[in-house]
């Protein structure tokens, strides 16, 4: 019977729920009529009927069982308490991404707004997704929560479980966004907090957020040189930065200022994307509506003085689909695989996903004397 409801997964936490003890006296009679105790983790959990149902069909499978009964409690505190620290590996409040994590986190940063940075991060979330990667994401842009949107997740709020903050997952991504900690009347205006409020909440994100086991972690950054990204830098010198522009060379220096301040940080600029680069016309030839150039520009300002040249990962096309498929909530490189948009960024998902997880090319912080 227990390795049969060993196969019944918390949606949310996303792990057995025998693992996470809300298994409790388990019964079965003679004539074959199965009682499972079944501890949700709160009260009103979102994914109760999902895992009662789960349960019922998992018991019912055993051998010999005719009929279930699931009887249905709430964990005490003292068993959320203990569900919490044994999710965070015996310990208590930390960081999840510290320097010993093997998560590859990437800050996605642009210099200006509206070039497509959150479409980008959300879109090569998914990719990632579907090549086998497990991935969350901070949405960290306080002038527009955009992400929750993009990835279906309009409206959805995180779990609470203790002090644990269980993020709502959308097309397989873990997604926490200042957005969802707002009222729906003031999350239609940009936040106003100031730095040290917003260092806070990253830095709870970064501890209450129960993301798991993550292989990548993308953080979506407001444009600009704002307190979000000095803190982010702070919290994750570890994370490596990609660079959104648009083919407009004159935008090129902005977007450059958003990457030297991630450098002042400690964190590494591994690339530039090219966002909205030209729109294909009916008769095959390319409008250059942005210009053209911009992604080399930066790339080109980015490497000078580097050991190692920054390059441009992708150049992704004007696509109506993109654009559609956001405002849908479904994303491109799903509804529209073949899509050139959706190409240019699944060539990234690729360069990323190759990378694999590790310490490898990381600064260990070591001396030798
Ligand atoms: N390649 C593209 N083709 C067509 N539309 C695009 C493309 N990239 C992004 N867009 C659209 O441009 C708008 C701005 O994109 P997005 O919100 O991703 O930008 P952003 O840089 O994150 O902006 P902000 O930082 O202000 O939130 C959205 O409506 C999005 O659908």
């Amino acid at each position: 019977m227990l390795s049969a409801l060993g196969r019944v997964i918390d949606p949310e936490i996303r792990k057995p729920i025998t693992e996470l003890d809300m298994i409790g006296a388990v019964q079965v009679s003679p004539d074959g009529h199965a009682t499972v105790g079944l501890r949700l983790t709160i009260v009103g959990c979102p994914a109760a009927d999902t895992i009662e149902r789960d349960v019922r069909e998992a018991a019912a499978s055993v051998a010999g069982v005719t009929s279930v009964a699931v009887e249905v409690s709430v964990m005490s505190r003292e068993q959320r308490t203990a569900l919490t620290e044994k999710l965070r590996g015996g310990r208590t409040r930390v960081a999840q991404f510290g320097p010993d994590s093997l998560t590859r986190i990437y800050a996605i940063t642009s210099g200006k707004g509206g070039v497509g940075k959150s479409s980008i991060t959300a879109n090569l979330a998914v990719a990632l997704v579907d090549r086998g990667l497990t991935v969350g994401i901070v949405d960290a842009d306080v002038f527009g929560f955009s992400i929750p949107g993009i990835l279906g997740l309009e409206g959805a709020r995180p779990t609470r479980v203790g002090e644990m903050i269980l993020p709502p997952i959308g097309c397989g991504v873990k997604v926490i966004s200042i957005g969802m900690f707002l009222e729906p009347s003031e999350s239609a205006r940009a936040v106003s907090w100031r730095g040290p409020m917003l260092h806070r909440t990253m830095q709870q994100f970064l501890t209450d957020v129960y993301f798991g086991d993550l292989d990548v972690l993308l953080l979506d950054l407001p444009p600009g040189t704002g307190d979000v990204a000095i803190s982010l830098g702070q919290l994750l010198p570890q994370a490596e930065v990609i660079v959104v522009t648009t083919p407009q060379p004159a935008a090129a220096e902005v977007a450059e200022r958003s990457a030297i301040v991630a450098r002042q940080t400690g964190q590494r600029v591994i690339g530039v994307i090219e966002n909205m680069a030209g729109l294909v016309q009916p008769d095959g030839s390319t409008l250059h509506l942005f210009g053209s150039g911009g992604g080399d520009e930066v790339a080109a300002r980015l490497s000078r003085g580097q050991d190692e040249r920054v390059t441009v990962l992708s150049s992704i096309p004007i696509s109506v689909a993109l654009r559609e498929g956001g405002d849908a909530g479904v994303p491109i490189v799903r509804s529209n695989p073949t899509d050139p948009a959706s190409v240019a960024i699944a060539s990234v998902a690729d360069r990323l996903a190759t990378r694999g997880r590790g310490l490898a090319g990381r600064k260990l912080g070591l001396s030798v004397r």
